[in-house]
């Protein structure tokens, strides 16, 4: 049977001042809202990241990456509290490492001296990224239905949003893990991948590689806006798979929620039009320590597994 792959969408026409009558986009918006019903991942070209910062990201990640461990350790994270910084997954060395970034100019961001120009890049690619994100989603809230702007007012704290570069070294006899199963836990994600496959969706029990391709970014739904569309779109399942000869490098972006938003499905899906909520609402926060507690008890690595199953309403007559 052949392995299905997740679409790609060309958002040239968002660019572009002649878009006639609007058609371009609507398709776009059909695209992209069909994507996320079905995989809740798509690709996408043209969508205004300029190809070089993307390349110079990638490489300069890379270099910080190949320093020595004194020379990365120098980058952890200036306290336990502290989200951004240098990590790595496990203690031992040849495990998957992490670059964190918060929004630039925060005063938690720790970056290297090394190598030049490392921390204005990440900051202006960070910078297109919210854009994209932004863009991103004005598309879905448009094929939702929903009042032009709802979803950009409603997730209007871009101070949350963070940035990951991710390491992967190359698979060993030991281990192939990359990032287990795990569903994100915001509203939206963009990865940037370098050449290096690894990056793999669920659909229907069966994993879907996906493929880099130049230029292109890798957009994921978050579990925020599984609920917020009473799973019209679904946070699909992912994982990375090491490489069994080199190794991998990506650059993650992750738009986040203000930790005090309430989040329930949106009464414009539900109430409005006469469907039951699928799921209870709870704050923003009050989900991130569930996870932690989950965290708590199974291995760490496992942490992401714990989804907003728990605020699930059963449909099912007891
Ligand atoms: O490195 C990647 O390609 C994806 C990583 C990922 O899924 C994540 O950071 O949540
Ligand atoms: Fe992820």
């Amino acid at each position: 049977m052949a392995i299905p792959s997740i679409p790609m969408v060309d958002f040239s026409c968002f660019f572009r001042k002649d878009d006639g009558n609007g058609i371009g986009k609507q398709k776009i918006i059909d695209e992209v809202g069909k994507a996320c019903s079905e995989y809740g991942f798509f690709q996408v070209v043209n969508h205004g990241v300029p190809l070089d910062l993307m390349n110079r990201a990638l490489e300069l990640s890379e270099t910080f990456f190949e320093l020595s461990m004194e020379e990365k350790l120098k980058c952890s994270p200036i306290s336990t509290l502290n989200p951004a910084g240098y990590g790595r997954m496990g203690s031992y060395i040849g495990n998957n490492e992490r670059l964190r970034m918060c929004a630039p100019g925060s005063s938690c961001n720790v970056f290297p001296c090394s190598p030049t120009g490392y921390r204005k890049t990440m900051e202006e690619i960070f910078k297109e990224f919210e854009k994209v994100s932004e863009l991103v989603e004005s598309i879905i809230n448009e094929f939702l239905g929903l009042p032009t702007g709802f979803l950009g007012q409603y997730n209007n704290e871009r101070t949350r949003d963070t940035m990951i570069a991710w390491h992967y070294p190359p698979a060993t006899d030991i281990t192939s893990n990359g990032r287990d199963e795990h569903q994100d836990s915001n509203c939206i994600t963009f990865v940037l991948q370098d050449d290096v496959v690894g990056l793999e969706v669920k659909k229907d029990k069966q994993w879907i590689p996906i493929p880099p391709v130049k230029g292109s970014l890798v957009v994921n739904i978050g579990v925020i806006l599984q609920v917020l569309s009473n799973k019209r779109f679904e946070a699909a399942r992912h994982r990375v798979v090491k490489h069994r000869g080199r190794s991998r490098n990506s650059i993650v972006f992750f738009n986040l929620l203000g930790t005090d938003k309430w989040v329930e499905p949106l009464p414009q899906l539900t109430r409005e039009i006469g469907e039951a909520p699928k799921y209870r609402g709870f704050v923003y926060k009050e989900f991130i320590e569930v996870r932690g507690k989950a965290a708590a008890v199974n291995p760490p690595s496992r942490e992401d597994l714990t989804g907003v199953d728990v605020y699930e309403i059963s449909t099912k007559e007891d």
